[in-house]
């Protein structure tokens, strides 16, 4: 017998099928509408359908049973959320694991899944983990960064950090970047600024000075490569010609004459010089004793005598600077200019592109002595005195204290006729008049005009121009160097010791020196250059002053015009280097020399040099020069460089290269 609790049991339970399979039909038909849906539309039906209520309770139970429902529930889209800001890709990935510890078996074992989405993309990534461990889980975000990119940030559920990522090398890339770009704009800024077209002549530069003696004249010509003609040393002499007859001051009667004996070395000189070249070759003409002698007789002839020579020169295609006397401070000048230049003593040029002055600057003395006139010049020991015999030429940034003194009417010509004026005077009545200097068996006869014309002698008030008088030689050495010391003053020195001869000041010569021109020509034919010792020259021009002419004419030729005088020019060099300026303790220092590095000693190439200002005042500045194509060349791959480094750092700045970023941990 079934009891009422029984069947009130049985009712119920008919009655929750019942309900059951009425709540199966509403939702999982669907017409209706509550179907698939919401808990409260479905709750609503349900009221509608059966006309009772259920309970929330109930229902979320049965709809919690019911995978349509729990896999298809609406996507709760209000709640409160934190505000994300990504302005970019990579800016912020937010990252989560996945439980799939139920389905391992059926999933290799996999327990968990990464899953990554970068916030601003919506691009997500996903891998699959054996555990969440530190180490499983940095792996699958490393191989998400190695597809992704590295974000900024990564946001978890243990909150937002930035990623601790190794960019060192990344760090370090961009700021090598940098500096050389940095190096490069700097480099190519100091190329392009500064910068400027040097036209520099590499062809052979030419420059010629006419030496306009008292004696002869000669045309030098000198040469050197126009890229380095500042340096030192590197002007030489190409060829030297004589000019036929005797000094310009000579052709004072007729001044066409002296013009036109300069055409054949003027012809030399068209042949020498490339034709395309002669415009800009540089020629001076520079007179000296002989002119000075002739300017102080007659002004009028001198410069006559220049005029025509300027005619004549004007008259060929080379770049003519005039002709003009030189004062006799510039003659040693610029043989001493000359002398130093050629020594290199100023300045030299080192392998490495330097300028350096030499050490310990040794300075050389330079002796000149003419036909009309005779030179020192050196750097003394000590301050010069006398304003009027002081120079400061500025050499190559060096400042140089000069002692100069030319003395006019001293060059060997004008000195002989001094010695032939006073033996004249000497001889009173007796003829022929007896000269010491002269070897025996050799006689002299001119006429009194030609032995006064000259202002360095004291004419008598009265004599017949046109009357004659013969010197007769005795070969007397000793006599003759007496003689010769009396047309000098070997003892008026109002500034004692400080002179030369005459009174005239002069400081104690100091350093080594040149002696060339007469000087050398001299002590050459004698076999005493370029040095010797004293007694060595005392004996030698004793012993050849004894000879007989007939002696020296078996010897040498006649027709060496200079044969006669060389006994009484030793001499007079003999008084003048021991007497005059006083070498007696220096002999040693003075060598009798015609060249230095193949080029004459003379006062003309310290002239070109100093008007074509080839010696600068100060040092040149020394400058590294570049062809054309090289700078170009340089300042393409500078700006390449620096090109280069703007690309690179761009790139590093703007794109995140996947390969290269890895993560150190990362905890979920
Ligand atoms: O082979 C020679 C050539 C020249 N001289 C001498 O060298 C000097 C040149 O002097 P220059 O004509 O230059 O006279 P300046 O005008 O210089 O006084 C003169 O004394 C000449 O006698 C010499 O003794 N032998
Ligand atoms: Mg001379």
């Amino acid at each position: 017998m079934i009891s009422l609790f029984e069947i009130i049991m049985l009712l119920y339970i008919r009655e929750a099928r019942r309900m059951a399979e009425k709540m199966k039909n509403i939702y999982y038909t669907p017409s209706n509408p509550g179907s698939y849906g919401g808990k409260e539309r479905f709750q609503r039906a349900i009221a509608e359908e059966t006309v009772s209520r259920l309970g929330d309770v109930q229902v979320n139970e049965w709809l919690a049973e019911q995978d349509a429902y729990t896999l298809h529930k609406p996507v709760r889209k209000q709640f409160s959320r934190n505000i994300v800001f990504s302005t970019h890709p990579r800016s912020q990935f937010q990252a989560d694991l996945c439980d799939m510890q139920a389905l391992a078996d059926e999933n290799d074992g996999n327990r968990y899944m990464l899953t990554v989405i970068d916030v601003f993309s919506k691009i997500a990534f996903v891998r699959v983990l054996k555990n969440k461990s530190g180490a499983e889980v940095t792996r699958a975000f490393d191989s998400i960064l190695k597809e992704g990119g590295a974000p900024k940030k990564v946001q978890t559920d243990g909150g937002v950090f930035g990623i601790k990522i190794s960019m060192v090398k990344q760090v370090a890339l961009a700021a090598v970047v940098v500096v050389m770009g940095c190096v490069g704009i700097i480099a190519l800024i100091l190329t392009l600024v500064q910068h400027h077209l040097v036209d520099l002549p590499h062809r052979m530069q030419y420059g010629m000075v006419f030496d306009a003696g008292s004696t002869h004249t000669s045309l030098y010509m000198y040469r050197w490569p126009g890229n380095k003609e500042n340096n030192t040393g590197v002007v030489s002499q190409m060829l030297v010609c004589d000019v036929d007859g005797d000094g310009i001051s000579s052709y004072a009667q007729d001044p066409p004459a002296a013009g036109l004996s300069l055409r054949k070395c003027l012809e030399s000189a068209l042949a020498a010089v490339p034709a395309n070249q002669r415009r800009e070759t540089p020629v001076y003409l520079g007179a000296t004793a002989g002119m000075r002698l002739l300017q102080l007789q007659n002004p009028t002839q001198s410069d006559q005598v220049l005029e025509q020579v300027t005619k004549v020169i004007q008259g060929y295609p080379f770049d003519f600077r005039g002709a003009r006397i030189l004062s006799g401070m510039e003659e040693g000048a610029y043989g001493w200019i000359t002398i130093n230049y050629l020594q290199e003593s100023f300045i030299k040029h080192t392998f490495e592109g330097e300028w350096v002055s030499p050490k310990g600057r040794k300075i050389w003395g330079a002796l000149d002595m003419g036909g009309s006139s005779t030179q020192i010049a050196f750097t003394p020991g000590q301050p010069v005195q006398d304003p009027a015999s002081a120079l400061g030429p500025k050499l190559y940034g060096y400042q140089y204290e000069v002692y100069t003194h030319s003395y006019l009417c001293y060059g060997k010509e004008q000195a002989m006729r001094q010695l032939l004026v006073h033996l004249l005077k000497m001889s009173r009545s007796t003829r022929p008049v007896k000269h010491p200097c002269y070897h025996l068996g050799y006689n002299l006869t001119l006429t009194l005009g030609d032995l006064y014309d000259s202002p360095c002698v004291a004419r008598p008030v009265t004599f017949d121009p046109a009357s004659e008088v013969t010197f007769t030689g005795t070969s007397e050495p000793l006599r003759c160097l007496n003689q010769i010391k009396n047309i000098m003053n070997l003892t008026a020195c109002s500034l004692a010791p400080a002179c030369g001869f005459n009174g005239v000041y002069q400081p104690p010569v100091s350093g080594n020196f040149f002696a060339f021109s007469t000087y050398y020509y001299t002590f050459d034919f004698l076999g005493l250059a370029p040095q010797s010792s004293l007694s060595q020259a005392t004996t030698t021009i004793d012993t050849f002053c004894k000879r007989t002419w007939d002696s020296l004419k078996t010897e040498y030729s006649e027709k060496d015009k200079y044969l006669r005088d060389y006994c009484a020019s030793a001499n007079y060099i003999m008084t003048v280097l021991l007497d005059g300026y006083k070498f007696n303790q220096t002999w040693g220092n003075i060598y009798f020399q015609r060249q230095v590095a193949d080029t004459d000693i003379s006062w003309t190439l310290g002239y070109m040099l100093n008007l074509t200002n080839l010696i600068p005042s100060e040092r040149p500045l020394v400058m590294t020069g570049v062809q054309h194509g090289q700078w170009a060349a340089e300042v393409f791959f500078i700006a390449f460089a620096v090109f280069l480094s703007l690309m690179v750092l761009a790139i590093l700045l703007l794109w995140n290269p996947r390969g290269n970023t890895t993560i150190d941990a990362i905890t979920l």
